[in-house]
């Protein structure tokens, strides 16, 4: 169903704030916990959706040494959670560590191991970002491929990549290879601080398994209808 393919950010920074969002769109049933809401009110906020049997994107995006990356990522494991995002850029010990850390984490307490998703460009980058602050001497859709494909060759998941950029990423990693795309705008919605943007519709026909979508429907003057109006294109 085309809504499962929905995950809603919870872009807020009290529970109380995220608790109003989750009970205005009762029928999204895959919500991203990022900084600023983990920041703000720490774990409780999983606590409650998880008695709301809701599935859980834990997006901290841990960047740092493999011992305090895999630290990281063995605590997340043990809320329950089913993703968890890390920078691909904090290299191939840091990734092959968490994976083993989130497996031992999860076991410790009981729970399916989430799927980590290792970030391969920020969508509110573009190439000339890449190439003249971040001194990146590849092109753009080249640099993502190989993050992603340092990504699967340390054991994860899946990779965290602009629409743009998906369908290139899936033919290389393959169907079993989870691809998530924020970066994703209805035309009718404004792109804010999103520079490598699909529609919905073409982020899901070139290969995205989940897409990210937040301002469009979060910060729309009728978000119930914005999330219907979006679900009405990528289901026709
Ligand atoms: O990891 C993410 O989810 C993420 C990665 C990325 O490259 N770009 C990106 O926008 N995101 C997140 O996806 C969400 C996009 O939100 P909107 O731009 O409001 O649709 C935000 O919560 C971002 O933190």
């Amino acid at each position: 169903m085309s809504l499962d393919k929905i995950i809603v950010p919870l872009d807020v920074s009290t529970k109380e704030d995220a608790i109003a969002l989750v009970e205005k769109l009762p029928q999204v049933t895959f919500w991203k916990v990022g900084l600023e809401l983990f920041v703000g009110c720490g774990p409780e906020i999983l606590t409650f959706l998880k008695s709301q049997e809701k599935r859980i994107f834990l997006d901290l995006k841990f960047h740092d040494i493999p011992n305090t990356v895999a630290g990281a990522c063995r605590s997340a494991s043990r809320y329950g959670v089913d993703l968890i995002t890390l920078h691909a850029t904090a290299g191939k010990t840091a990734l092959k560590a968490a994976q083993i850390a989130a497996e031992a984490g999860a076991k410790e307490a009981g729970y399916p191991v989430p799927k980590l998703i290792a970030i391969t460009l920020l969508t509110s980058l573009n190439s000339r970002d890449l190439a003249f602050d971040l001194k990146v001497p590849l092109e753009l859709p080249e640099y993502a491929l190989q993050m992603a494909l340092l990504a699967q060759e340390s054991g994860l998941a899946g990779a965290v990549c602009s629409p743009q950029e998906v369908a290139q990423l899936r033919q290389t990693c393959g169907d079993d290879f989870l691809l998530v795309c924020p970066g994703v705008r209805p035309v009718w919605a404004e792109k804010g601080d999103q520079q490598r943007t699909f529609t919905p519709v073409e982020a899901l026909k070139a290969g995205a398994n989940y897409l990210v979508i937040g301002r469009p429907i979060t910060a729309a003057d009728d978000p119930v209808k914005a999330l219907e109006r979006i679900i009405e294109e990528i289901s026709n």
